[in-house]
């Protein structure tokens, strides 16, 4: 019988045909019949059963099966990536490999995301290691057709799962085993002797990539081991293209600029103002004397290809203490960075341009740290020597191979992987019960954030290198220089500490040291995770933050000077509106426009400016304000500003 295959697009009509076609038909035969008709057919897959099974019968049916996808996150575990081997040697079927754009390995990937970007931005993570890749897959090899291997069974967004979809993009999704359940597809590859991954008989039943899969229990679902103790259950990769996309900070990439001389200052405020064809770029201090910057927005066509950052530095009560400036020239990816501390006689003033229609500035407060570590509560003392001495031993010190299985019990040479290992965990334990403590209301999402911030590698390199613990390390002499230079060692080192503490003197040492430790990183995160939810930041505590109780988020946030201007920011930014703050401190004459009475009263002193303060947006007048600091006064034009908009807070 001659087969045409279908012309596409199809119409809804003809997709409800084939789908009441292929129903009464059963695997094998729904997958002849994708040979026929489907055009630019591939199949994608991560060799989970499914596909697997998929692979099997299509090798039995043709001798030229659609060519394999994967899509290869980089974090996939070791046992899957010995499996494809075994799939290309029994089947000899093509297997085309799609990385992240740009990454080759992980650590090309975390210079360009950071680390542990599936906790960070979770939604950024999905589109960068999956759908993008699978994008640039489908456009290159003229995929118009995918066989995957989701089943109904599997619940979720998979419930209602049909034989043959059509997707945003005008992507034809082939499900040839919707219909079976897990212990017919396992049936499958036992009878059949499929390679299967090897995780599977360590009680894993669902296998992605490693830090988002864990075994299941007996009984349990067989996704239940994903993206275990969250709502998620998809990566993003059966959903909405389009949606996805937009959901991804992905514009640009994110990079770093170091700043110098910062320790020096107690409270430091960061502001941020940026402008790459309009681009609105949000701020991740990393604790560490660096900045990072992620596009938060797609460029509006026609803007200047230039791109210029302008970290101002400010100590608290000295408004013009330090700026930075930093200019990045990109060709679709970044060139050249210069970083230079700037006088601090520099202002906001001196970018006119820049201020003009710039996105809101993103105030940052930095913990009250000062230098050296002398406020940093004292570092416990392992009572036992023998504990301490592998706490500071590194692998390298004994030269100990990689690949062992098991110690000795009386293992002559130990190092400190087991005790880092272990720290890692009372870490984590540590930190998320404190911010349970601190942030009762809190939920899990934002927790995750806050906590990746904290424990991030930077923080715990900055704390160690306080506390000097990468001095006591027993290295390799000859990679001692190198190996103690590394942010990785300087935080293990902390992290075995804790571990070492944890295994002699039990957790609640541990968290008589770490609770005031942490606590001012922990309220750091904090504000600074709640800015990024669009919520204005909660006051500021004036003292020392490790001197203060943490804040009562049960309670409304109260509206304080930080408050009318963030909500104001905040309205303006969900409109897309620019705005532009248009200052005078009186003393340089330049108030003539604002309207301000000529009275000494309101003029203010050298010691005692007073700024005044006009806002423009979408170039009307919205308000004005004064006040002591430029950020009163923009607080004073805000709450006028927002009257106008129809907002009135208390
Ligand atoms: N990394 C990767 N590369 C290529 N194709 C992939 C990938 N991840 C998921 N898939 C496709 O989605 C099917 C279901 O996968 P999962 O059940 O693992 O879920 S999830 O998509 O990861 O949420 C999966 O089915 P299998 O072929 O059984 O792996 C594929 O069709």
């Amino acid at each position: 019988m001659a087969v045409t295959p279908l012309d596409l697009p199809i119409s809804k009509e003809k997709l409800d045909e084939i789908n009441a076609h292929l129903r009464t038909l059963n695997p094998e035969d729904i997958l002849k019949w994708s040979l026929d008709h489907l055009p630019g057919l591939h199949q994608t897959t991560a060799f989970g059963l499914t596909g697997l099974v998929a692979i099997d019968m299509l090798s039995k049916i043709t001798t030229t099966p659609p060519p394999l996808i994967f899509l290869d996150t980089l974090y996939h575990f070791p046992e899957t990536y010995e499996l494809i081997e075994d799939v290309k040697t029994k089947y000899s079927v093509p297997v085309h490999v799609y990385k992240p754009d740009g990454c080759n390995d992980v650590k090309e990937f975390e210079q360009k995301h950071g680390e542990k970007l599936w906790e960070t931005d979770e939604d950024t993570y999905d589109f960068v290691v999956k759908v993008d890749p699978a994008r640039r897959a489908y456009k290159e090899l003229g995929v118009k057709a995918v066989i995957t291997g989701r089943r109904a069974s599997q619940g979720g967004d998979r419930a209602s799962l049909q034989p043959l979809e059509i997707d945003s993009t005008g992507l034809l999704k082939l499900n040839p085993l919707f219909e079976w359940n897990f212990h017919l597809v396992e049936w499958y590859i036992k009878e059949n002797n499929v390679p299967r991954n090897k995780l599977l008989d360590q009680g894993y039943r669902s296998v992605g990539d490693w830090h988002s899969t864990v075994k299941v229990a007996e009984g349990q679902d067989e996704r239940a081991g994903r993206w275990a103790g969250k709502e998620k259950s998809e990566c993003g990769l059966h959903k909405d293209y389009f949606t996805m996309k937009a959901q991804a900070k992905t514009a640009m990439p994110a990079f770093f600029i170091p700043y110098c001389g910062l320790h020096i200052l107690n409270r430091i405020y960061i502001y941020l103002l940026y402008l790459y064809k309009g681009i609105m770029y949000n701020v991740i201090p990393s604790f560490h004397g660096s900045v990072a910057l992620r596009a938060l927005h797609k460029p509006p066509p026609s803007r200047s290809p230039k791109f210029v950052v302008s970290a101002r530095l400010t100590a608290e009560s000295n408004y013009a203490s330090h700026s930075i400036k930093a200019r990045y020239s990109f060709q679709g990816f970044l060139k050249t960075v210069i970083t230079t501390q700037l006088p601090p006689a520099l202002s906001l003033r001196s970018f006119p341009t820049l201020v003009y229609r710039c996105p809101p500035a993103i105030v940052v407060t930095i913990p009250d740290f000062g230098p050296g570590g002398c406020n940093f509560p004292p570092l416990p003392v392992i009572r036992s020597r023998a504990i301490e001495l592998q706490v500071f031993t590194h692998r390298s010190f004994f030269a100990r191979p990689t690949h062992i299985f098991e110690d000795h019990p009386d293992d002559p040479s130990p190092d400190n992987e087991k005790f880092e290992h272990l720290g890692d965990a009372v870490l984590g334990l540590s930190v998320t019960s404190l911010m349970m403590q601190m942030y009762p209301g809190l939920r899990v999402g934002p927790s995750t954030k806050i906590r990746a911030l904290i424990v991030g590698n930077a923080t715990l390199a900055e704390i160690s290198l306080k506390y000097r613990l990468p001095d006591r390390l027993r290295l390799h002499p000859a990679q001692a220089i190198t190996l103690r230079a590394s942010t990785h060692i300087q935080a293990d080192v902390l992290e075995s500490f804790m571990g070492g503490l944890y295994h002699e003197q039990g957790l609640e040492a541990v968290r008589r040291w770490l609770d005031p430790l942490f606590k001012p990183y922990a309220t750091a995160a904090y504000q600074l995770v709640r800015t990024q939810h669009g919520l204005p930041a909660l006051p500021t505590p004036t003292s020392s933050p490790r001197s203060s109780s943490p804040p009562d988020t049960a309670a409304p946030a109260p509206m304080t000077t930080i408050g009318h201007l963030a909500l104001f920011n905040q309205h303006l930014q969900k409109a897309d509106r620019s705005v532009e703050w248009i200052y005078s401190d009186f003393s340089e004459g330049n108030d003539a426009d604002l309207g301000v009475p000529d009275e000494a009263a309101v003029r203010g002193t050298k010691t005692t400016p007073v700024w005044f303060v006009r806002v423009l947006v979408d170039g009307e007048f919205y308000g004005k304000g004064r006040g002591n600091t430029k950020k009163a006064a923009r607080n004073e034009a805000a709450k006028v500003g927002l009257e106008k908009m129809g907002i009135f807070v208390w």
